[in-house]
């Protein structure tokens, strides 16, 4: 069982909430601030009930202390968009005698917020001294950062039996909700699983997980072309994972048969010699790629028919790009399915965070969708089955 936030008493209590401010960078300019808005309704909670708020969080993966990895930066971020009305305190380490002495003068209302925890190498060996100092500064653990649960570090997991009282936050819970209860769990059928990006190894576990589950599974990115390629399809230039990789595609499409299960290819797609589009690009008229190109979206009649499934869908989830998005010649597909999935109202349509979070975020799609995950990696191995270290600490008897 997890308890949540709303299920403690925080009044003057000291509550440590560990976030997923692992936002991107670009220099000391913050370019998605998606991580730092999904944790403010957890911080808000816990200052209204009372709770002196000290967050904490890793950026980056930093080689020892990195100023231009500092989480100063997020405080300034978080102090705007709490709308000023929070007074943000930034600590310049995560333990020590002066953090100490910073949790200790908080006063009601005010929000301390922990230099980045990754500047100790101990943060990632889960060390246990260092997961006993942090613990000492909390009487409350609250973990909200599902972005970082698939990691057993200290923050995660080494510091929570430490902790007198621990529960999840508002996004943990959210996440837990959608990819667990609505997607895994109980999903309203039709259930369409959508995967895309470019590694079938990345993915594997992910498809043999959900096979069983859904009532298609659809595939686009470069990941479609180790499928057809396994099935002796032509398929040009395009990226795909050689070796042991084919032999394990054609398993899953041996499994999917067996599972009486569609594993839906694209049927034709958008080609062009070059990855990044220069020079013509081309529709095929079926699934072979010309010999000298590369297949680089799924296109219009595949897009139709994926379109066609997510319409007919209850639950839809989406994880991998169409293609290569990035280029504009190139996101047809991987707009046509964020569209397709806005339009259906009757579905719970969840984005399995990474690239197709980022994507759905810069087409405008966002608040249309049911869920929109904060965690890639995190993410993934929730929806392969696997307990999360992050989530499995949360759990009282
Ligand atoms: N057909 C394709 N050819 C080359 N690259 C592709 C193709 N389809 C998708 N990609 C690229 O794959 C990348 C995403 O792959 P991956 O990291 O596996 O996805 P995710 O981050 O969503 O898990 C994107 O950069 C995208 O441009
Ligand atoms: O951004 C994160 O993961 P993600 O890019 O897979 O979503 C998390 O903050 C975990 O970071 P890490 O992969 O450096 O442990």
């Amino acid at each position: 069982m997890i308890r949540y936030i709303d299920d403690l008493q925080l009044t003057g209590k000291r509550v440590f909430i560990r976030v997923d401010f692992n936002v991107p960078l670009e220099g000391r300019r913050i370019t998605d601030d998606t991580r730092i808005r999904e944790a403010l309704p957890t911080i808000r909670r816990a200052l209204e009930m009372g709770g002196k708020v000290i967050l904490a969080s890793h950026l980056g993966r930093p080689k020892g202390a990195d100023p231009k990895l500092s989480t100063v930066l997020v405080a300034e971020k978080l102090a705007e968009l709490l709308g000023g009305k929070h007074e943000v305190i930034h600590a310049d380490d995560c333990v020590g005698d002066n953090v100490k002495k910073q949790v200790n003068d908080l006063k009601a209302g005010q929000v301390l917020l922990l230099e980045n925890l990754r500047f100790h190498k101990e943060e990632e060996a889960n060390d246990e001294a260092f997961s006993r100092e942090l613990a000492a500064l909390a009487d409350v653990y609250v973990n909200d950062a599902f972005g970082t649960a698939h990691r057993a570090h200290a923050s995660t997991a080494g510091m929570v039996p430490f902790v007198k009282e621990k529960a999840a936050g508002l996004l943990m819970r959210k996440e837990i909700e959608y990819l667990g209860d609505k997607v895994l769990r109980n999903p309203q059928k039709p259930f369409v699983a959508i995967l895309g990006g470019s590694k079938v190894s990345d993915k594997i576990k992910v498809i043999e997980s959900l096979l069983p589950k859904v009532d298609a599974l659809l595939v686009g990115g470069a990941m479609a072309y180790t499928f057809l390629k396994a099935q002796g399809i032509e398929v040009g230039k395009s990226r795909v994972e050689e070796g042991d990789k084919l032999a394990l595609a054609a398993k899953l499409l041996d499994t999917a048969k067996r599972l009486k299960t569609p594993l839906v290819l694209p049927i034709d797609h958008i080609v062009c010699a070059d990855i990044d589009g220069k020079g013509p690009v081309k529709e095929t008229p079926d699934q072979v790629v010309p010999a000298d190109m590369m297949g680089l979206d799924i296109g219009p009649k595949t897009r139709a028919m994926y379109t066609q499934r997510i319409r007919d869908a209850k639950t839809v989830i989406w994880n991998g790009p169409m293609g290569r998005f990035e280029v504009d010649k190139f996101a047809e597909g991987t707009r046509s399915v964020a569209a397709a999935m806005s339009i259906n109202k009757d579905a719970v349509t969840v984005i399995g965070g990474g690239d197709s979070a980022a994507a759905v975020e810069q087409m405008g799609y966002a608040d249309k969708m049911s869920h929109v995950s904060t965690g890639g990696g995190a993410s993934l191995e929730f929806l392969e089955g696997q307990p999360l270290p992050g989530i499995k600490a949360l759990e009282t008897k």
